[in-house]
């Protein structure tokens, strides 16, 4: 008798009838090698699991097969558990997961840790980053350079230089918003990493009150320049021109003049642990419920670009609104949080409040789309004017009425 075939083999032959009519069967040789503790199906599961992958989504199924691999040091493991954590406004799991990572530390871990502590405690955040550098990680270095720019920090001469060459050789997103003149620099010793702590206060705001009845307002300062450097990319490989969900006269999902920017859904597709704590940011900013948010619309406007008058609620009267409505009700409130500096154009209007804004990097600009009573309310008709020079990127999160069942 020929003997069973090796684990890794049965592997391959599972994934490969995932993409097949068989999935099902290629499902149970997974869990089956999952269940015997085969590291690689389990981390496979637990991802498709989380992701919603060929899968209903279900988080307490991924952390069951994920959680073993933390004592591995899994590296995508940690990823995926601190994002689902993060998801669940649970900051102290986060915590847990990612100081359970011990080091020598990947530099995308350094690079995520940083991001999460940047805005909590920046001058932690730096001796993140300067671990990066110092492995000639790319992100490592923006965020290093970034955040020693926006906090007034001191970096390390050598450090600076590295993250400097390998930043202009590249095309980094908001590279431009470096100034090489601002960095102070000096000679320092290595600084001991501390333990990530996410309940740190983080400041947002003041706000500013743009219009009362509606209200609308801006909050400053809710990113900074490295996580909208970090959004962007995370955003960029998956933009394509503009789906508008509903416009009179045009099906549902058909692209469209009255938008001709480009746009993704950061969706659990392309969400980290980042993404997920600076939704929450957003949240926050909009003073709505997290939970009742959608995810990250991420835009992208070339010179030109624009998206005409419209309302972001569901026009009820029409019969693609129903589907839409189902999960969550009406898009009540509408965050936009401002990525980039646009050199000329590309101001959120309302004109009906008499209301043109610029884009203010980091920060957020909310209003509501329905009224006291939750009634579509035409105020909220509102445009991003085309952009005249440079370029423009935002990330608009619509708030529902109630809970999102399938985030
Ligand atoms: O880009 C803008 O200023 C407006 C974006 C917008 O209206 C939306 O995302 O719904
Ligand atoms: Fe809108």
């Amino acid at each position: 008798m020929n003997p069973p075939p090796p684990q890794s083999v049965i592997y391959s032959q599972a994934l490969a009838l995932l993409k097949t009519p068989q999935a099902e069967q290629g499902y149970q040789m997974l869990k089956q090698l999952a269940d015997q503790g085969f590291e690689p199906a389990q981390l496979r599961l637990g991802e498709m699991f989380a992701r919603g992958q060929f899968v209903p989504r279900r988080a307490d199924l991924a952390k069951q097969y994920l959680n073993p691999l933390l004592n591995q040091q899994s590296l995508p493991a940690t990823l995926l558990l601190s994002w689902l954590a993060m998801e669940e406004l649970d900051k102290k799991e986060c915590q847990r997961i990612l100081n359970h990572y011990k080091p020598p530390y990947h530099p995308k871990l350094l690079h995520l840790m940083g991001l999460l502590m940047i805005s909590r405690a920046p001058e932690v955040a730096l001796d993140y980053f300067a671990q990066g550098v110092a492995q000639l990680d790319l992100d490592s270095s923006f965020a290093y350079l970034a955040c020693g720019q926006e906090f007034g920090l001191q970096l390390d001469n050598k450090r600076a230089q590295i993250a400097w060459q390998k930043v202009q050789a590249s095309h980094y997103p908001l590279l431009q918003e470096l100034k090489v003149d601002s960095w102070q620099t000096i000679d320092k010793t290595e600084r001991e990493l501390q333990p990530i702590n996410l309940e740190l206060a983080s400041q947002i705001g003041p706000s500013q009150v743009l219009n009362h009845a509606p209200i609308v307002v801006l909050t400053p300062n809710c990113v900074t320049l490295a996580e909208r450097a970090h959004l962007i990319r995370l955003a960029s490989p998956s933009m394509q021109r503009a789906e508008v969900i509903r416009t009179v006269g045009h099906n549902q999902g058909q692209a469209s003049n009255v938008r001709t920017n480009s746009s993704m859904f950061l969706s659990v597709k392309e969400k980290d642990v980042v993404a997920a704590d600076i939704e929450q940011r957003v949240a926050q900013a909009c003073h709505q419920p997290h939970e009742n948010g959608e995810p990250f619309n991420c835009l992208n406007y070339q010179v030109g670009q624009e998206y005409q008058y419209h309302f972001d609620y569901f026009a009820e009267e029409l019969a693609s609104s129903q589907s839409y409505l189902k999960f969550g009700g009406q898009r009540v409130v509408t965050g936009i949080l401002f990525l980039n500096h646009v050199a000329q154009g590309g101001e959120t209007e309302l004109p009906k409040l008499k209301i043109k804004q610029s884009p203010v990097p980091g920060a957020v600009l909310s209003f509501h789309n329905v009224d006291e009573l939750g009634q579509p309310d035409e105020r909220s008709l509102h445009a991003g004017l085309p952009v005249i020079a440079g370029e423009k990127w935002v990330a608009t999160r619509w708030f529902r009425a109630n809970k999102r069942e399938n985030h």
